[in-house]
């Protein structure tokens, strides 16, 4: 397709238009009733299963929507991001979050060079540095080892982080290796938000991680000033090179403000903000709490993504499935929105993170090349874990306008209870009873059975959302470290509107 050709303007679009009338015929509740299409409507990769047999799609919907990926050219340009090549064409940058968690092994070549030794080259240093603090060989002003960290900074230096530190604080094996420790964060230029962030740290036991890309974001450079002179009102202006270090791709201005060169962490132009996680963005404050090894893990969980989203067949392969199921609910059944309905409190950062990383790429009113759209993109995302949201907003859900929801579900859950006589949410037992399940029909009846047993769990709303209301789940088998990565980029990959 010539770059200046829409997509709307391809027969494909056009076929899908035309689509869209047929599946308004049809009953979500009918669709359900065939196994056949049940069973093709679920897919795995490494334990996580997708189950979309719930959404308002029939195959031949599905078989356009690839036709329409293939119309978009979306293989090639996934290859061309993995290529290096500088897709990002308003400044020029190749997009190349995937280097970031790639095997020290692997070649990937931006601007004629392969960009995976510098990775690694930082990744050693976080390494290192963040055993030095954890292990109290590198001591503040005082003397004292820094057992404590606040990580300053907003928008894709905050919010990543953020999902993936509550992910982690109640995983059990993160949560030992972060025993006497604290992670905070700074992003908001309310002094509140100052308040919260070092209420009740002490400044000889602090380690200040001022995070920006650009090193010149407002918010976040008088944050950092404000925690600059909280260091060095209490220890002196020579502490600040104790306590004090950063995460840029600006180290100019990260020694202007005082910052010692030796002790800035790196990433580069071609990581975008909201896919920075991965980057010593995430890597450096996430090291700090939980120690380079669970944070490996968690690289290790996003590159099984990255490689199952580059090698896939799209057939099978979640992200794109999830990314053209987008597609299909926004541009052509116009519902605007969609709900993140994760059933795990460890998640409740979720729909934060994902609203920046979905809601500054897509939605734009004309394409790369400049021209107008005369169709809608991006969804507008809004969530809260379950079952609190089924408290608060549910009932819109249920009763009003149409919101295709993702459940994600965890089998097993990171805190499980076991309580005598009853039975409680996230039970090992009947959650195996229920992923052993053949296809989307049985695991459909074994959800309601589950739930007319009274399971408060993420069951639930397989029952209740039987109307024509399109919905479809994500099932991780637990919330490790690994799994948080996973969930992380899967997010990222899915995130494929910018391709067409
Ligand atoms: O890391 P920086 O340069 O401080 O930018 C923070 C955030 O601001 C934004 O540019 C949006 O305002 C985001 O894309 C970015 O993540």
């Amino acid at each position: 397709m010539a770059s200046s050709t829409l997509i709307c303007d391809t027969p494909q679009w056009k076929d899908l238009k035309a689509h869209v009338e047929d599946i308004k015929k049809t009953h979500l509740r009918d669709l359900m009733s065939d196994s056949d299409r049940c069973k093709s409507f679920i897919t795995e990769f490494d334990g996580i299963i997708l189950d979309y047999s719930r959404q308002r799609v029939i195959p031949p919907t599905l078989d356009k929507l690839f036709q329409l990926a293939e119309a978009a050219r979306l293989k090639e340009k996934i290859d061309s991001m993995y290529n290096g090549e500088k897709i990002n064409s308003t400044e020029n940058r190749s997009v190349l979050h995937v280097a970031l968690r790639a095997a020290r092994d692997k070649v990937i070549q931006s601007d004629g060079k392969n960009v995976v030794p510098d990775v690694w080259h930082v990744l050693d240093q976080i390494k290192e540095f963040s055993e030095r603090i954890r292990s109290g060989s590198w001591v503040g002003a005082t003397g004292k080892a820094l057992k404590d960290v606040v990580a300053v900074g907003i928008g894709g230096s905050f919010l990543g982080p953020l999902f993936v530190h509550t992910a982690l604080q109640t995983d059990p094996e993160a949560a030992e290796c972060a025993k006497g420790r604290q992670l905070r964060f700074l992003a908001n230029v309310d002094p509140i938000d100052v308040a919260r962030s070092i209420a009740g740290l002490n400044p000889e036991t602090t380690l200040v991680v001022v995070v920006s890309k650009t090193f010149t974001t407002a918010e976040t450079m008088l944050n950092a000033r404000t925690l600059r002179e909280w260091i060095s009102g209490a220890l002196g202006h020579q502490a600040v090179a104790k306590h004090m270090v950063a995460v840029s791709t600006n180290l100019t201005l990260v020694e202007k403000f005082g910052i010692d060169p030796a002790n800035a962490f790196a990433f580069w132009d071609w990581v975008g903000g909201r896919y920075s996680v991965c980057s010593a963005v995430g890597v450096l404050p996430l090291s700090l709490q939980y120690g380079f090894p669970i944070v490996q893990k968690f690289l290790n969980g996003a590159e099984s993504i990255d490689d199952h989203f580059h090698s896939t067949p799209f057939e099978k392969n979640i992200p794109v499935l999830l990314g053209l199921l987008s597609v299909w609910n926004v541009s052509f059944l116009g519902y605007p929105a969609r709900a993140i309905l994760p059933y795990s409190q460890a998640l409740e950062k979720f729909a934060p993170h994902i609203q920046q990383v979905s809601m500054e790429s897509n939605g734009k009113g004309v394409s790369i090349d400049g021209i107008p759209l005369t169709f809608e993109t991006g969804e507008i995302d809004f969530g809260e874990p379950g079952t609190n949201g089924q408290h608060s907003f549910y009932q819109l859900i249920h009763q009003g306008r149409i919101i295709p929801c993702d459940f994600i579900g965890v089998m097993r859950s990171q805190q499980p209870i076991y309580l005598k006589g009853e039975v409680v949410s996230n039970h090992d037992e009947l959650m195996s009873n229920f992923f052993a399940q053949p296809d989307a029909l049985a695991y459909g009846k074994a959800a309601e059975q589950l739930f007319n047993e009274k399971v408060p769990n993420h069951l639930i709303p397989h029952k209740t959302f039987l109307g024509n209301r399109p919905s479809l789940s994500l099932l991780l088998p637990t919330l490790n470290a690994y799994n948080i990565g996973q969930v992380c980029a899967n997010i990222y990959q899915k995130n494929i509107y910018k391709y067409f």
